[in-house]
């Protein structure tokens, strides 16, 4: 890691801690995440989500993994730099996104996703944090809870932020699919137009509780596996008035309130899938004009929330390694990434080498070139290091649980003064937390 000189932190996150570094050698800024725990040899390393997911996703969407370093048993990722987030752009934005720009942002999220979920993966925590944007880039990162579609159901180990949660996972459906993702896009396409999430749920009951504010009852019926329907069956129906989502994304074109709606549908089969969604006619239209422009004072000075609680429950935790890190980690550090913020390719040869005389040797420097030299990846040997390296990848296209578990909820106790919709829900969060 002497190659590299540490210049800023860029957020602190379940994982790990994120900085902006400079390659001495070769002068480029890149992004550095120290994972926070340890690693005693290579396998744990190859097994991480993290890697096996982001190793074989090349795309222009898709955040680059330039390279993997472990170093006295710590263990650094060395990514591509991008400038920000979608969160901190929204944040710091003066006015609202006008729809060409979110339409910008959102066809390369599709096309990211599109080419992700055709090879074979779900990201299962899409928020505005783990997009990142370089001027008019964008690209999706923070893979550590990715999972291969081709793994078998229960997941039964997913801890995700709530406010982008798909319903199916709230009701802890024993399976699932890329379509959790979908609905993930549509709260996000909503956010952009208002910079409020439009589902801000306090507690899991809670937003399923706003979730039925906004799109009404739904159908029992799609959610046979459910192992949690309890929870839709103790709300209060008779107290909801569904509402209108234009009224609610006010500035959004009718083509865009009409993404929304089929993204946040109940029912994840009739979600549409990345690729249909860049057929829809969202993509086609040209200049809007807002019925209401939205207000930047008025969203600014609207409220104050908390950022939603990352929530462990028991069966958030899986059989594997790093399943059982992310839980605990997540019990002991809370995630602070936003201190301080205001609001296979099939048959694939990988040339990896496993290389057992240096597991045991906590004082090796090794280090995991994913890409070649002329990629932006490492053009030096470096003294003391083992490379592994992989052949390039072609770029084949452009509140506590119903059980009696331990409900560990509030980790993140960090304020931001994100603007939430105005929904009253009748529980007391007391009551679920
Ligand atoms: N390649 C990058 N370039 C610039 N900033 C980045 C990069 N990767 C991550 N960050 C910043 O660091 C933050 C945390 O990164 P990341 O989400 O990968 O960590 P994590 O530990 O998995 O976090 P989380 O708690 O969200 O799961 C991001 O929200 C982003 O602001």
């Amino acid at each position: 890691m002497e190659r590299y000189k540490i210049l800023e932190e860029l957020g602190d996150g379940t994982c790990g801690s994120v900085y902006k570094a400079i390659n001495i050698q070769t002068s480029e800024i890149v992004a550095v995440k120290k994972m926070k725990r340890k690693f005693y040899d290579w396998d744990e390393c190859v097994n991480l989500r993290e890697v096996k997911s982001l190793r074989r996703l090349n795309h222009p969407n898709i955040i680059k993994l330039k390279e993997i370093v472990r170093e006295y048993n710590e263990l650094f990722f060395i990514f591509e730099y991008m400038e920000h987030n979608l969160y901190q752009l929204m944040r710091e934005r003066q006015g609202p996104l006008s729809e060409e720009e979110i339409r910008g942002m959102m066809s390369q999220l599709l096309q990211g996703l599109k080419y992700m979920h055709r090879n074979g993966y779900f990201h299962r925590d899409l928020k505005p944090e783990n997009l990142l944007v370089t001027k008019d880039i964008l690209k999706i990162a923070d893979f550590g809870l990715a999972r291969e579609l081709s793994s078998s159901p229960p997941y039964t180990d997913y801890v995700s932020t709530r406010w982008y949660r798909a319903p199916e996972v709230l009701l802890q459906s024993s399976s699932y699919s890329p379509a959790i993702d979908m609905w993930a896009v549509g709260a996000i396409l909503a956010e952009l137009f208002t910079f409020c999430p439009i589902f801000p749920g306090e507690s899991e009951m809670d937003q399923l509780y706003k979730i039925c504010c906004v799109l009404g009852r739904p159908d029992w019926t799609i959610f046979p596996e459910a192992r949690n329907i309890s929870r839709l069956l103790d709300i209060c129906y008779f107290e909801i008035m569904p509402a209108n989502l234009s009224d609610i994304v006010p500035n959004a074109s009718p083509e865009a309130i009409d993404l929304i709606k089929q993204l946040c549908s109940w029912d994840p089969t009739k979600r549409p899938t990345a690729e249909q969604c860049l057929q829809h006619p969202f993509f086609n239209v040209g200049f809007w004009i807002p019925r209401s422009p939205v207000d930047p004072l008025q969203l600014t000075l609207s409220s104050i929330g908390s950022k939603p609680n990352l929530e462990l429950n028991l069966w958030d935790f899986g059989s594997q390694t790093d399943d059982c890190f992310l839980g605990l980690s997540l019990a002991v550090t809370p995630s602070a990434s936003n201190i301080g913020m205001v609001h296979k390719n099939e048959g694939q040869k990988e040339d990896m080498m496993f290389c057992s005389g240096f597991q045991e040797d906590s004082k090796q420097s090794v280090f995991w070139s994913l890409f070649p030299p002329e990629d932006g990846g490492l053009s030096a040997p470096v003294e003391s290091s083992l490379s592994l390296s992989f052949g390039t990848i072609p770029n084949s296209s452009s509140g506590v649980s119903q059980s009696t578990g331990f409900g560990i909820a509030s980790l993140q106790s960090n304020m931001l003064d994100r603007p939430l919709l105005a929904m009253s829900s009748p529980f007391q969060q007391s009551h679920w937390l």
